[in-house]
């Protein structure tokens, strides 16, 4: 009679690697022990000195696009090769791994989520910032009034020369960056204004209050989405820079590169 393991097999057998998601010191050892693999580490700091790793810049929610985020960047690296088998071990339930899957290292299914972060014109240090901004403030709006908000990272610059400003900005002749605390509260604030905030390669807060007028020649983004989205996207395809909006009427962050909504994020399961 099978055995549960017996079903478990045709999960894990003939894969070239296995990616352990977020793994405890002891559960990477073990997982060492096994013969004739490749082992990645992808979690948010390399606390088990993987020699293989992928460093998550956010710890997604959703577990599919944790494990794309792993693939890509693994593929992006040269850890693993395009049609490679993977088995991935991830904490679904528990902060514990509980849930072993398979997956393929797929080039033709790539969906531009670690290039969003790590081959941007600005940091993904920074750009994590304004999504942890923008989470933060779509939970926070929900149970209060909702908010929208836009923020469109890098390339300034070129950002700033298709744009114009809709009042007096705010943050004209200051210093300050995303990520000092003092501007978390700023941009709150400012959230409620109209238009856009133009944020630099390195965090600089360039200005608020930008209205964006990118040409839309050639952007596709999902049918439904309003001007905001339609100016987060296209101001991506006409320029270097990625955005990142808050949608003020169904409160969710989606994130666009190269004219093309690359990630679409619910605050509320974070
Ligand atoms: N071109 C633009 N540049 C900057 N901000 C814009 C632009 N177009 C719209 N916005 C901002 O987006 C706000 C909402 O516009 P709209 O409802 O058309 O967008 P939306 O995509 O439906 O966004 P939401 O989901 O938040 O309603 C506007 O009040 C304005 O502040
Ligand atoms: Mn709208």
């Amino acid at each position: 009679m099978a055995g549960i393991l017996d079903l478990c097999d045709s999960i894990v057998s003939d894969v070239d690697a296995l990616f352990l998601f977020s793994p405890s010191s002891s559960y990477y050892e073990k997982a060492g022990d096994i013969d004739d693999i490749d082992l990645v580490v992808v979690a948010n700091e390399n606390d088990v000195d993987a020699g293989t790793f992928v460093e998550l810049p956010l710890q997604f929610r959703d577990v599919r696009e944790r494990i794309r985020f792993g693939v890509e960047g693994a593929l992006d690296k040269g850890h693993v090769e395009d049609g490679d088998a993977i088995a991935t071990a991830v904490p679904l339930f528990e902060d514990e791994i509980d849930t072993i899957s398979r997956t393929r290292a797929d080039e033709s299914q790539h969906t531009g989520i670690y290039d969003l972060f790590v081959k941007s014109r600005a940091d993904a240090a920074v750009i994590r910032n304004i999504f942890e901004l923008a989470i933060e403030l779509g939970k926070k709006g929900q149970k209060g009034e909702p908010v929208g908000a836009l923020f469109v990272v890098g390339d300034a610059g070129n950002v700033m020369n298709k744009s114009r400003p809709l009042s007096y900005n705010p943050f004209e002749k200051s210093h300050v960056h995303v990520g000092d605390p003092i501007v978390n509260v700023m941009l709150k604030e400012f959230s409620r204004l109209d238009g856009a905030f133009i944020i630099s390669d390195s965090g600089k807060i360039v200005s608020a209050y930008r209205y964006l007028e990118p040409s839309a020649e050639g952007v596709d983004i999902p049918k439904g989405l309003g001007a905001r989205h339609m100016a987060a996207g296209a101001i991506t395809r006409d320029t270097n820079a990625i955005s990142i909006a808050l949608s003020e009427s169904d409160g969710m962050v989606r994130a666009f590169k190269g004219g093309e909504l690359i990630l679409e994020l619910d605050p509320e399961a974070y």
